[in-house]
């Protein structure tokens, strides 16, 4: 294992001999001079053609009166010290022969090595042990210094130490004596040989390797137990030499071409790195010594070097060669570590530790991808689906509940004894009905007559003639009549009701009920009218119950019974004739409102087959719907408005209620219509047969294009037949969630049908109108007075089908 590498550049050192008594008896001259710690400077301006001398610049200059000691504790002690804290290091001599590398390199070597052997002692919480070897290239050789067989070794690249030296003998070291004699067996070995320009004369690479090892005591032997590992090569090279300089022949030639060849090789391996990026391929196999030196060059080590240079004048050449080989190599960076050796436990624990911090390190990078974020959403999404569908499960659930008790207590009540027979009840006696119809829809029925029954209170500035004009509606009486007693609300009036049909003998009423009429004041607004009826209303002047509400009709109902039998076979006339274009505009407006609003398909199948305009109160309720659906479609548009109290519909719900409406219309589909049929509704929406989802596409399509109108028609006609429209049964309650409306409804409706046998078709939508009235009852303004308006109306119809019931001599 090893920790963070550490970059430096290599520390390049310049050490100047003195002139050796051959030079000086020679009359050498010197063109050198360190003029400081780091700038040597070649002095001779006449022999370079240059006015200012060159002057060069290092980590550290030593001239020729440094001691050894002094370029060791300079330059070289801390980075061969590096090797007893883990990290490997290399100390070399890099110049020209006889310039005194072998004379720098043995002390600096030894020097090292008796600190290194003080900082071991200094440090007994450590078990140390400094293993030595050295070996030599001689003419592309590897010879082991230590081994007098002169076997030549081979070099092997190992993955994780690099190049190494095979078989090299390593003696470990006992103390500094010891290393002394190793030195010296390592001295005897090296080929030296005599030139002219040095009688000792290196004539290889020499390579000295300590390698240090070290551990807390206190974890020896144990498995746990984490080892420093690290070595440091003191290198002194052979020197560069011109063969006329050296005077070589033979042997010492051949010796000095692989010297230089080697040397050669170096310089370019230093120069290529040098220049970073840029210095392109470099081949450490051109030479033994590059691959040895890779990774004090390159890789993992501290190194220094220390160019040596002759102070000769007629060496000067080299000497400059010298100095840019040190240019370049202070130019050079490695990459040192600590190096740690872990015993088999402690590897086992790191590994587990790495692992666990990839697959940290994996679970995040998977978290932040696209794909990852996907999933997740899908799998919320998917829980909220599941959330919703169990809460819709509930509220089936209860709805079904609630419309078994609804009917178990129909039975109860003993006006029918079973199901059966309430089917029955419903739908017998068509010709009675129809006698009924008949009678109702007679243009000669003058039973009725047309009155203003509220007053027409328009502004000045409305220029829409009433339907759409903001109301201000006034409850049974007109301005002039009405001292406030009697209004629903204070904001609340009835602005204009137009054609409502009331009795011409309801002017004098049952007082509770209509207690306007009792006291004349009605207003004679509307040519020879003269009624104006008015709710039963609370204390306050609102609404108490419909109950009290219906109580109040039918006493009116027996009341005219009694008086107007003269009358009952008058005209409850009706101009069926009249569908006026302001019918059908509000008509079709209301049929894109319907869409834009999400209505519920049941309510717009009603309204569309109910209020067909051949009833002239059918211009009321579609007058009121039509502001209905603008206060809603106002409302909805209002995105960020804040729900005022007690309101909860809003676009969003309303078309989540819609959707449901339409999965529960989809499953009626097979139920109510034969495979004939469906076939054939399936072609007229252009729908095909082999969809899997058919019957949800089909009731999807339903009402989905309000501006046709046979596209309305054939809507209305799918929807009345899936929830049996003609029967008013099971199906519609579902729909209409009559469930939830108060008992009292039910029971008033059927109570109605029951008692005066008032033909469903007749009253069914009045009584549609008002229930509906009740659910969408909510207390804001617009509903307020639809509901009102409603009521109003639909009491009054309810109300001249009853009277004429009651008083027609054929019930
Ligand atoms: N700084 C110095 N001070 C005094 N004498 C020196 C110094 N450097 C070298 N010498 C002397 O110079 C001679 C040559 O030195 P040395 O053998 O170390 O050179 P070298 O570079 O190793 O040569 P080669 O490459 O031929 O082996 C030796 O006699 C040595 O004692």
């Amino acid at each position: 294992m090893m920790s963070a590498a550490r970059e430096e550049k290599i520390t390049v050192m310049v050490r100047l001999r003195p002139l050796n008594k051959k030079e000086i008896a020679a009359n050498e001259a010197t063109d050198w001079e360190c003029i400081n710690d780091t700038t040597i400077l070649y002095t001779n301006t006449l022999r370079q053609g240059l006015n200012i001398p060159s002057a060069y610049s290092f980590d550290r200059v030593y001239g020729g009166e440094c001691p050894t000691r002094k370029v060791y504790q300079d330059g070289a002690k801390e980075i061969s010290l590096s090797v007893v804290k883990g990290v490997n290091c290399s100390i070399f001599a890099y110049g020209q022969t006889s310039s005194g590398k072998t004379y720098t390199m043995t002390g600096i070597t030894e020097f090292a090595v008796a600190d290194i052997f003080d900082y071991i002692s200094q440090h007994e919480e450590r078990a140390f042990s400094v293993k030595f070897s050295a070996i030599e290239i001689y003419n592309e050789a590897i010879r082991d210094l230590l081994n007098s067989d002169g076997t030549s070794l081979r070099l092997h690249d190992d993955p994780e130490k690099g190049t190494v030296v095979e078989n090299a003998t390593e003696e470990t070291l006992r103390d500094y004596n010891h290393l002394k004699d190793l030195l010296s067996v390592c001295q005897a070995q090296r080929k030296i040989g005599e030139t002219s320009l040095n009688e000792r004369s290196s004539r290889s690479h020499q390579i000295i390797k300590l390698t240090v090892e070290s551990c807390a005591r206190e974890l020896l032997g144990k498995e746990n137990s984490t080892t420093l590992m690290a070595s440091v090569s003191f290198i002194d090279l052979a020197g560069s030499e011109r063969a006329s300089q050296a005077m070589s022949a033979g042997s010492r030639l051949k010796e000095g071409c692989h010297i230089n060849k080697s040397l050669l090789a170096l310089g370019t391996v230093i120069r290529k790195l040098s220049k970073g990026r840029q210095g392109g391929y470099i081949n450490y196999r051109d030479s033994k010594l590059t691959r040895i030196l890779q990774p004090c060059l390159a890789g993992n080590a501290r190194t220094a070097i220390i160019c040596t240079l002759s102070p000769a004048r007629s060496h000067v050449e080299l000497t400059k060669n010298t100095l840019l080989f040190a240019c370049s190599a202070k130019e050079v960076t490695t990459k040192a570590r600590i190096n740690v050796v872990m015993s088999d436990k402690a590897m086992l624990k790191q590994l587990q530790c790495e692992l666990a911090r990839l697959q940290t390190e994996l679970r995040n990078a998977a978290s932040n991808c696209d794909c990852a974020v996907m999933v997740r959403k899908k799998d919320v999404l998917i829980l909220k689906m599941e959330k919703q569908i169990q809460e819709l499960r509930k509220e089936r659930d209860l709805a079904l509940s609630r419309l078994e008790h609804v009917e178990a207590s129909k039975l109860e009540d003993g006006s029918v004894s079973d199901r059966s027979a309430y089917v029955r009840l419903h739908s017998e006696d068509d010709d009675l009905k129809e006698k009924l119809l008949r009678r109702l829809e007679d243009p000669s029925d003058e039973y009725y007559r047309e009155v203003e029954c509220i007053e027409i209170e328009e502004s000045a500035n409305d220029n829409h003639k009433n339907k759409r004009a903001e109301p201000k509606h006034v409850l049974g009486r007109s301005d002039d009549t009405n001292n406030g007693e009697t209004s629903v609300s204070q904001n609340v009036k009835l602005r204009r009701l137009n054609h409502i049909h009331t009795l011409p003998g309801t002017s004098t009423p049952h007082e509770s009920v209509f207690s306007d009429l009792e006291n004349g004041s009605m207003s004679s607004c509307g040519s020879g009218s003269t009624g104006v009826q008015s709710i039963p209303l609370g204390e306050e002047g609102s609404i108490t119950s419909i109950s009290t509400f219906f109580n109040g009709l039918m006493e009116v109902a027996e009341r005219q019974g009694q008086v107007s039998s003269a009358e009952d076979s008058g005209i409850m006339g009706r101009d069926l004739g009249h569908v006026d274009e302001d019918f059908e505009r509000q008509r079709k407006e209301i049929l894109v409102l319907w869409e834009t609003c999400n209505v519920s398909l049941v309510h717009r199948t009603y309204f569309y087959l109910l209020f067909t305009g051949d009833d002239e109160a059918d211009s009321i309720y579609i007058g009121v719907e039509l502001r209905r659906l603008l206060y809603m479609k106002d409302r909805f548009s209002k995105r960020h408005h804040a729900l005022d109290e007690g309101e909860t519909l809003t676009l969003a719900s309303s078309r989540k209620a819609l959707h449901k409406e339409r999965k529960m219309l989809s499953k009626l589909v097979r139920k109510r219509f034969s495979e004939e049929e469906r076939t054939r509704i399936y072609h007229k929406f252009g729908i095909s047969v082999n969809t899997k989802r058919r019957r949800l596409q089909l009731v999807n399509a339903l009402w989905s294009n309000p501006k046709d109108m046979s596209h309305v028609a054939e809507s209305a006609d799918v929807v009345a037949k899936l929830v049996s429209f003609t029967e008013q049964g099971r199906v519609m309650k579902e729909m209409f969630g009559l469930a939830f409306t108060p008992l009292s409804f039910l029971q008033l409706r059927d109570g109605i049908d029951n008692i005066t046998n008032v033909p469903r078709r007749g009253v069914q939508k009045h009584w549609y109108a008002m229930q509906n009235a009740d659910l969408w009852g909510s207390p804001t303004e617009g509903c307020v007075e639809y509901i009102v308006m409603v009521m109003l109306v639909a009491a009054n119809a309810v109300l001249k089908h009853t009277i004429y019931i009651v008083s027609s001599k054929e019930y």
